[in-house]
């Protein structure tokens, strides 16, 4: 029984970053995930956009759909303000083992609530459990067909604020066309392509930055 992929990524944080350094992990899951491994991480070039929107959005509770190994969460988390929140959802226990490993490794286990569990149960469970009013930001990078109905079921349990941004990744590849075609021609939405490349490809993907304008998508004439 040989290990997983997970296990083998953390093993190489373990192995080639500092306890403590959030850059330093996502340095060594690049650097194994470049040259030995390629893994589901958004990556260093896609990384560098979601850097972009959380330093200008300065958010302050924060959702992520779709934990794996923690790569974005770390990366996301280490670049909030101090008493900002990061919570992310994921489904399979084996990755959000790994996950909490790489999160502690990291030092940011005070910022970061680690939910196992599905998003579409989860979400209408956080206003109750985690006492969250609204989301500031929510970074999308789970199962693809569950961006739409997730999305969705955001607006309905009263999640988001005018304001709020989705940020979405591989719109393009694997591809989330249901989610894109909602985002972009609801007036729920202000919704932009950041034109990028699957992780550690040269294959065509991006992101998609979605503000929330409110229900009545009345929002900005
Ligand atoms: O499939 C992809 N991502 C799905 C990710 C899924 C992750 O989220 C949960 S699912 C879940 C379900 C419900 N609630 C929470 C988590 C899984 O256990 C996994 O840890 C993907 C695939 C490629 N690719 O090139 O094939 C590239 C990417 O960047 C990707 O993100
Ligand atoms: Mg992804």
């Amino acid at each position: 029984t040989g290990s997983t992929r997970p296990q083998r990524i953390l093993r190489a944080v373990q192995k080639n970053s500092t306890r403590g350094s959030p850059c330093s992990v996502v340095n060594a899951i690049d650097d194994y995930c470049k040259h030995k491994e390629w893994a589901m991480n958004v990556g260093d070039e896609k990384g560098i956009i979601v850097d972009d929107v959380v330093l200008e959005l300065k958010p302050i509770t924060v959702l992520e759909l779709g934990t794996y190994c923690a790569y974005s969460t770390v990366r996301i988390a280490n670049l909030l303000p101090p008493e900002a929140k990061l919570i992310t959802l994921e489904f399979n226990a084996e990755s959000a083992a790994i996950a909490r490993e790489i999160i502690t490794w990291a030092g940011l286990e005070e910022k970061i609530q680690l939910i196992i569990g599905a998003s579409g149960d989860w979400i209408p469970r956080l206003k109750e459990e985690f006492g969250i009013e609204t989301f500031d930001l929510v970074f999308l990078d789970h199962w693809k067909d569950r961006y739409l109905p997730d999305t969705k079921l955001l607006e309905k349990c009263g999640l988001l604020k005018p304001g709020a941004v989705l940020l979405a990744d591989n719109v393009i590849c694997p591809g989330t066309p249901d989610y894109l075609d909602y985002v972009r021609n609801s007036p729920r939405y202000k919704s932009k392509f950041y034109r990028s490349h699957l992780e550690y490809t040269q294959e065509e993907d991006g992101l998609e930055h979605s503000v929330f304008l409110g229900m009545a998508g009345r929002g900005a004439e």
